[in-house]
């Protein structure tokens, strides 16, 4: 027994130091990360008058605290930014904290042009290893602009050109068609949940195949997921794939992860570990699709894959589409400018009762007012509000101002689409600024002078070598879906919906586009 005694205490005099020293560490690190980091990286701005500081310092919590705020009035994220951004506009760079994530934003037009220019020597993405970074490590948005990157970016942009893209049309109408018909008339319904339907189905069958889409549309196949409770529920490849990702989407806000960030890394904690299976199982499930293949037109069959690389394409191609798709609809409701679009329309052939073989892809990009009001759209109501992750991979200097290594950088689209010294009125809906004859096309002025706006005032797509390379495969699927849907339905959209003025269904937006469709006789 007296041996069994000393044999403890010795065990515990060896630990002790260690357990000491590792509990001190975790106790600074703790600080550092909550208190002395931000706190620091504050003072360093501050002296810059071209440079946004928050005056209000919000313990740990930084921006986040401002977003809860407003969304409790429901004012969703994007319409949170867009008052952040009338603030920040007048600056070059804006200091962003977000938990205990500190970083710089890019707010003007100079300081846009100076951030892409760096690029990708000094300024390259950040291997992101919270959130979508843990679902596609590899993924070609999360990887660095090597050799291979540059290469495999040009075999997906020369995949998703708009001449490539063409050929998933007749797939795109008839995929639409079969779901808009069945919808009952003149009763409401949720049109979010059809559009995401509808672009996950294009995408999928895109990405995997059109043979794929057809047993994935089987409501026998089944897959299980982990719930947040760890319960088995048995869902659709569709809600399986969206759940999952998801769960890693709001991990960016969870609270552990933010602060002790190897919990998340190495999945010690709930809900991480369960996360991790169901990522688990889904490229399972991705290697049991891909073997059913067979579709030659598929991006499986024309490049060597990651898998990685097929699922960001689905997380990429889907939402922003079905986004920007609902607020579409719900913008030429609220201005009232349908039947000005259907009258554009119609002077390409593209009215009601066309067939389906004939709204093709030469017609749709003839009618500039649809790509002026989906770009008005993009600009009020964007997907995106920011890039993924960007860092300095050396000192650099921006504005003036100079930027250490590894400092996290990105530019936000949110203030570019909302400056007044770009964009005449910028709050208000106005599709003809993106017609080259119209007094709106220019940079406001004073003396009558026509400018040329900024290139980098309009960034829905991002620009610089990491820009979307699915804007013309998107633009043209949007031009398509919506040609599709305003000539052959009326609709109507909820009435508390149009007369409320904070709707956005953008990234983070719980808004649901309630309404109903009437057709066109
Ligand atoms: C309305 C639809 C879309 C919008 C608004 C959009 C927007 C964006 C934005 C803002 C970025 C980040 C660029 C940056 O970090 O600087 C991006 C990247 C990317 N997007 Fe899109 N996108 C859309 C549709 C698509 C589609 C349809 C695809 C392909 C099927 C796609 C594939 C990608 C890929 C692969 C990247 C990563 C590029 C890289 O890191 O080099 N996107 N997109």
């Amino acid at each position: 027994m007296d041996n069994l005694k000393e044999g403890f205490k010795l065990f515990f005099d060896l630990v002790r130091i260690p357990v000491i020293v590792f509990f001190l560490y975790v106790v600074y690190y703790i600080c550092n990360r909550l208190f002395l980091h931000p706190y620091l990286f504050r003072r360093k701005y501050k002296k810059y008058p071209n440079v946004y500081v928050d005056p209000e310092y919000k313990l740990m919590m930084g921006e986040i605290d401002t977003y809860l705020k407003n969304q409790s009035q429901n004012k969703v994220f994007y319409c949170h930014r867009k008052e952040v951004a009338q603030i920040i506009n007048k600056y070059d760079l804006s200091v962003s904290l977000e938990g205990i994530y500190t970083g710089l934003k890019v707010v003007s037009p100079q300081a846009m042009k100076e951030f892409f220019d760096l690029q990708p020597g000094k300024i390259d993405r950040q291997p992101e290893t919270r959130g979508i970074g843990q679902v596609v490590p590899r993924g070609l948005m999360n990887i660095r602009a090597t050799a291979d990157f540059k290469e495999k970016r040009k075999q997906y942009l020369s995949l998703l050109s708009l001449n490539s893209s063409s050929k998933y049309l007749p797939y795109m109408l008839k995929t639409c068609d079969g779901m808009f018909q069945k919808i009952p008339e003149n009763k409401y319904f949720e049109c979010n949940i059809v559009l995401n339907c509808l672009t996950f189905s294009i995408f999928s069958s895109i990405v995997f195949g059109e043979d794929v889409q057809e047993y994935l549309s089987d409501p026998e196949v089944r897959y299980d997921y982990i719930t947040e409770t760890r319960e088995t529920v048995q869902l659709s490849f569709r809600e399986f794939f969206i759940k999952t990702v998801q769960s890693y989407i709001v991990q960016y806000y969870d609270i552990y992860g933010t602060i002790l960030p190897f919990l998340n890394t190495y999945r010690i904690i709930e809900p991480f570990k369960t996360n991790q299976k169901n990522v688990t199982k889904l490229y399972q499930i991705l290697e049991d699709i891909c073997q059913r293949s067979s579709d030659p037109k598929s991006i499986l069959k024309q490049c060597e894959n990651l898998y990685d690389d097929l699922v960001m394409l689905m997380v990429a191609g889907t939402d922003t589409s079905s986004h920007v798709l609902c607020s579409l609809i719900y913008f030429l409701e609220k201005f009232q400018i349908k039947d000005k679009l259907r009258e554009e329309l119609k002077t390409k052939g593209l009215d009601k009762g066309i067939k389906l073989e004939d709204i093709t892809s030469d017609k749709v990009q003839e009618v500039d007012y649809l790509n002026y009001v989906i770009k008005e759209t993009m600009r009020m109501d964007s997907p995106t509000i920011d890039s993924f992750g960007y860092q300095a991979y050396e000192d650099i200097n921006i504005c003036g101002v100079p930027i250490s290594k590894g400092t996290l950088v990105r530019p936000d689209f949110t203030s570019a689409h909302f400056s007044p010294d770009e964009w005449h009125s910028p709050m208000d809906f106005i599709p003809e600024r993106f017609d080259p004859e119209s007094e709106y096309f220019y940079k406001p002025s004073q003396d009558g002078k026509k400018e040329a706006r900024s290139p980098y005032s309009w960034l829905t797509f991002s620009a610089g070598m990491r820009k979307c390379p699915g804007q013309s495969l998107a633009m043209l699927e949007i031009k398509i879906l919506i040609t599709y849907l305003i000539v052959n339905f009326d609709y109507e959209v909820d009435k508390d919906l149009i007369e409320n003025d904070y709707v956005g269904f953008g990234l983070g937006s719980h808004f649901k586009l309630r309404m109903k469709l009437m057709k066109r006789v």
